[in-house]
């Protein structure tokens, strides 16, 4: 099926855990997969890479039972095989990590890795011969887990340990992981990676979907590449390098650092001044953090996230009152006595692309012109009177998602039915559209493939050039690098120093991310 070598094993002849021939789906006019080949060799981790939408979660979900394929021909470990649900896949060996999870916060570890399994007989096993299982394959696999621990009560990391224990548990020796670090602290994401090894060479064939090419070189044999649902190559690991893959992805070369000339800085558009914020259960989340952003600057905030950087969004952007201090922003004050919404703040100027863009970037179940035009509800985009005019609002999403490239550029399309970094294109276009003098900005880049990447970076550095002050939180230390000017690292709750983005360097930051003080990094 292909005509490259692929690193196997060490098998002679080479063994596929999985072969695809043939493959095709479509959804009404949309062909997410168009005559897919692929070559899984045993006992290896095979990249599957693609720009957004171009159709690796379609292909997988297919091989996991959740969408039946329109035509083409499966084979697991050299055996024809028809899957139509998800239950003929894991009774095939095949398990599946979704981007979001699938287990039940308030079960424990073991209750969730008994569900779904009753019909492969573990509940009959019982709980002992379960809790037996755990430890062992926890023990074999470096993912030891309290078996008695709530789910809600375990970091992400550690959920996530839990589903692969989940699927090993259901017998899988073919494992699929779709984005799997998207959520994951760089520490967690390296343990990961050890526990995929640890898996591969005892034989477990594992799938990585991710649009981080740094962890594709770092962890996969062989690589697959598709784009515009169909699939354009496959490369051994070694005898590539991300500027390939990149051009194999989106079919031109790609930039992969940020570029933007020095910043100009003009009167300070926000000012937050000794700001602290408490938790539900009483525990200070936010303490002391004061900063001041001109207009014409992007300050990045670094730190493993959960260290209060979610709370210092929502203060920012009106979803949340501070406890204490005060923020100050286009002339205006917040504090717990003078607190503004989201919509005033909009109304004077202020933008949002917010981290989790299914919470609160979009209604997933509206359509993308619907969606393009939240927030701006009393403005012409709407058409004038008191009704929106749908032709208005067509027009006016179907432009932008020309500017954004939004793919499939189809405005009737509820939000869902986008692929993620799709989606997140959608919000970044709404949100710029309001000519911001203040954009407050949550993990622009999760989930987006390299071109999107670039573009959204080309298009935050045009708002700062246009001098617009800009907050970026993001988790990739390179992109907080690439895009800032200055660079406030945050640590329990607390800003650790903010340092000039052209004189440190990840590892600098890395360590200030584990509270070491800006002077005792340097
Ligand atoms: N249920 C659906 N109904 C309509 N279109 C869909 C549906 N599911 C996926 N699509 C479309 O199929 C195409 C492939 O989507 P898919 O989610 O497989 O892409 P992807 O490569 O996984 O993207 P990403 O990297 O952004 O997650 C996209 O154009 C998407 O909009």
């Amino acid at each position: 099926m292909s005509d490259i070598e692929l690193k196997t094993s060490g098998d002679t002849p080479a063994r596929f855990a999985l072969e695809l021939q043939g493959i095709s789906k479509s959804f009404g006019t949309v062909r997410a997969n168009r005559d897919i080949d692929l070559q899984v060799p045993s006992g290896t981790i095979h990249g599957i890479i693609g720009e957004n939408g171009a159709g690796k979660s379609t292909l997988m979900n297919i091989l996991y039972g959740l969408h039946r394929a329109d035509a083409g021909e499966m084979r697991i470990d050299g055996t024809p095989c028809k899957i139509r649900s998800s239950a003929d896949s894991i009774a095939l060996g095949i398990g599946m990590v979704h981007q979001h999870f699938m287990l039940v916060p308030r079960f424990s570890v073991l209750e969730n890795v008994m569900l779904g399994s009753e019909g492969g007989g573990l509940l009959r096993a019982g709980r002992g011969a379960t809790l037996d299982t755990l430890k062992r394959l926890g023990e074999t696999y470096g993912m030891v887990v309290d078996p008695n621990a709530l789910i809600s009560d375990l970091n992400v990391g550690t959920r996530q340990r839990v589903e692969i224990l989940k699927a090993l548990k259901g017998g899988a020796r073919i494992l699929i992981l779709d984005e799997p670090t998207g959520v994951l602290t760089p520490q967690e994401t390296e343990q990961l990676f050890e526990i995929l090894k640890v898996l591969r060479d005892d034989g477990v064939t594992i799938l990585l979907i991710t649009h981080k090419l740094d962890e594709i070189m770092a962890v996969t044999d062989n690589v697959s590449i598709m784009r515009a649902g169909t699939m354009v190559g496959h490369r051994e690991t070694a005898q590539t390098n991300a500027a390939e893959l990149a051009e194999l992805m989106v079919g031109r070369k790609v930039l992969l650092t940020v570029e933007k000339g020095p910043a100009n800085p003009t009167e300070i558009l926000l000012s937050v001044d000794n700001l602290g914020a408490v938790s539900s259960r009483g525990h200070d989340v936010l303490k002391d953090m004061s900063f001041d952003l001109r207009g014409g600057e992007i300050l990045g905030i670094a730190g493993v996230s959960g260290n209060g950087q979610t709370q210092l969004l929502e203060i920012l952007t009106g979803m949340r009152v501070p406890d204490r201090g005060q923020v100050n922003i286009l002339g205006d004050k917040i504090s717990k006595t003078s607190p503004k919404n989201p919509r005033e703040l909009r109304e004077m100027g202020l933008a949002h692309i917010p981290e989790d863009r299914h919470i609160h970037g979009l209604v997933l179940d509206f359509e993308a012109q619907e969606n393009v035009v939240l927030g701006y509800h009393r403005d012409d985009i709407t058409g004038t009177g008191a009704l929106i005019d749908r032709d208005v609002i067509n027009t006016h999403c179907a432009e932008r998602m020309e500017t954004f490239d939004v793919r499939p550029s189809n405005p009737a399309l509820n939000a869902k039915n986008f692929s993620g970094g799709n989606q997140q294109k959608i919000v970044i276009a709404r949100e710029i559209y309001s000519n911001p003098r203040v954009l407050i900005v949550g993990q622009p880049t999760r989930g987006v493939d390299v071109g999107a990447i670039e573009f959204i970076h080309k298009q935050l550095i045009a708002l700062r050039d246009a001098g617009c002050a800009i907050v970026v939180v993001s988790v990739e230390l390179e992109e907080v690098l690439g895009l800032s000017d200055r660079i406030m690292v945050m640590n329990d709750g607390q800003s650790v120093g903010i340092v000039d983005a052209a004189d440190t360097d990840v590892n600098q930051l890395g360590l200030m991310m584990a509270g070491i003080s800006q002077e005792a990094a340097e």
